[in-house]
């Protein structure tokens, strides 16, 4: 089948290629022409495992090409993906959806001249409840053939091409049954490998999107909540959630304390969906959201005052080694990065702060510019009076603390991410604290 993918961000180079590698012709468009000449070329615009070979692979069997043209996209297939991005706007945190509507708008005028008797416009971008229909009405005064339907996306960076390939569902909200068979059959090899399809309602499928991430958030503040509550009662909150993690009604996963959550989702949609809430008037009902959004702020605060503590109560003069810029392993995204903020705050409080991160360090130049940036962990750690684990990156696990004790000024050691081992490090001299732990020093 053919499909045109708008938007070649991380949702939409994963998307597109996948889709390619599954057996469709793909078109992917962007309004940048650097990133298409670059993807025409191969190359992927961020570091994604898996991501390049696939890339390659599907361009080079001629089965993924790009352009900046809308006019091609709509007379290559009949299937478009809405992969743009929506990001916060100022202020309100409402979701901001000039992209998602300049793609339609980009798209539509060449829809009806296509040769395509039926169109359908296909959302993966996060929205706020309501605009799949608000779009449809919009599309369909230009192009009255096209139906709309919204298929929330649910990989995680990192690891998105396996969340794409085998994801643990697909959700599609539309009236129209042309649309959901067209996906049915679309999504049919990864359908046939087991994935359940939820076909639903446009409305509900945007909510579903929404609501997931703003669950996961909350596992998170809970959990920081809980790291709060045993700092202060000398508990420890590693085998709390482990302990709580055993039941099969919680679960384990997304209940690792430590900086709380960044990136470019988890912290904008809660936003938007508490400011979606409020316009329906239902606001009160979600406003816990704001303090799930005020915890996991404060961990950040909380991993500063840790390490102003730890560096005698001042940073001037310091030097402060910090091992992880992105802002969660496995990705060069720095949007929104733990890591970068607690690493500014610092700097701004007078000491000098060397970064480390093994894929970020080229984005985090650019978005804070001050800090310093090193490829080599020693060298981030040579004479520093505090070293800060601030992104699990694998890599850090298997540092060796008895040479990094011989090059730091003081082995002194916060893992705001608790995959180090303690009884390693502090058996070669460091003092090491994990924030929600008892046993420091
Ligand atoms: N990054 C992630 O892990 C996930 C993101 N999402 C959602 O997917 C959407 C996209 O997110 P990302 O891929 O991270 O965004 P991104 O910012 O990485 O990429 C967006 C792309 O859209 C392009 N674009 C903007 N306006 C355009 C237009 N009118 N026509 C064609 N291209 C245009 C931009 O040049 C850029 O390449 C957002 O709504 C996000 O919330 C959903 C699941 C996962
Ligand atoms: O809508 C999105 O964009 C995506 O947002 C998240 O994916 P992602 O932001 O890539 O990363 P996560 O793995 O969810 O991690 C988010 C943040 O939580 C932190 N985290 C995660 C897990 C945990 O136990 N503890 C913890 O602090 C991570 O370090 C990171 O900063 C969701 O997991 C995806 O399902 C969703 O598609």
């Amino acid at each position: 089948m053919r499909l045109t993918v708008i938007g070649t961000g991380y949702v939409g180079v994963v998307h597109a290629a996948c889709m390619a590698d599954i057996g469709h012709e793909v078109l992917g468009v962007d309004v940048d022409a650097e990133r298409i000449a670059a993807l025409t070329d191969g190359r992927p615009p961020f570091f994604e495992p898996g991501l390049p070979r696939m890339l390659r692979r599907t361009v080079e069997a001629g089965r993924l090409r790009f352009t900046t043209s809308a006019a091609d996209a709509a007379g290559f297939a009949d299937t478009h993906f809405i992969c743009v991005g929506t990001p916060q706007r100022p202020g309100s945190g409402a979701a901001e959806l000039g992209h998602v509507e300049a793609a339609v708008d980009g798209l539509a005028p060449h829809l009806r001249d296509s040769g395509y008797e039926r169109v359908l416009v296909v959302g993966k971008s996060t929205v706020p409840v309501g605009t799949a229909t608000r779009l449809a009405a919009r599309l369909r005064a230009t192009a009255p053939a096209a139906d709309v339907a919204w298929n929330p996306e649910f990989l995680r960076e990192g690891c998105a091409v396996q969340d794409t390939l085998r994801p643990e569902r697909i959700v599609v909200g539309t009236r129209s049954a042309h649309a959901e068979t067209r996906l049915r059959e679309l999504y049919a090899p990864l359908l046939a490998g087991g994935t359940p399809f939820i076909g639903t309602d446009p409305a509900t499928a945007e909510l579903v999107k929404l609501a997931s991430n703003a669950f996961l958030a909350t596992k998170l503040s809970f959990i920081n909540a809980m790291a709060e509550i045993c700092d202060a009662a000398g508990a420890d909150v590693l085998t709390l959630a482990e302990a709580m993690g055993q039941d099969s009604r919680i679960g384990r996963r997304f209940l690792t304390p430590g900086l709380g959550f960044g990136g470019s989702c988890l912290p904008k949609d809660i936003r938007a969906l508490t400011a979606r809430a409020e316009e329906l008037g239902t606001g009160a009902s979600l406003a816990f959201l704001r303090q799930i959004d005020e915890i996991n702020t404060r961990q950040r605060g909380r991993t500063v005052e840790l390490a102003r503590e730890l560096a005698g109560g001042t940073f001037s003069d310091r030097r402060v080694a910090v091992l992880g810029a992105a802002f969660k392993p496995g990705s060069d995204d720095v949007r929104d990065s733990p890591a970068l903020a607690v690493a500014d705050a610092i700097r701004r409080g007078g000491a000098q702060v060397r970064v480390h991160d093994p894929a970020a360090t080229d984005n985090a130049r650019v978005t804070h510019p001050a800090l310093q940036y090193t490829l080599d962990v020693a060298k981030a750690c040579e004479h520093a009076d505090l070293v800060l684990h601030l992104t699990e990156w694998p890599q850090y696990r298997e540092l060796d603390p008895v040479s990094l004790a011989t090059v730091v000024r003081a082995p002194v050691m916060v893992d705001a991410r608790h995959t180090l081992d303690p009884m390693a490090w502090r058996a070669a001299g460091w003092s090491l604290h994990a924030p929600g732990r008892p046993s420091t020093g």
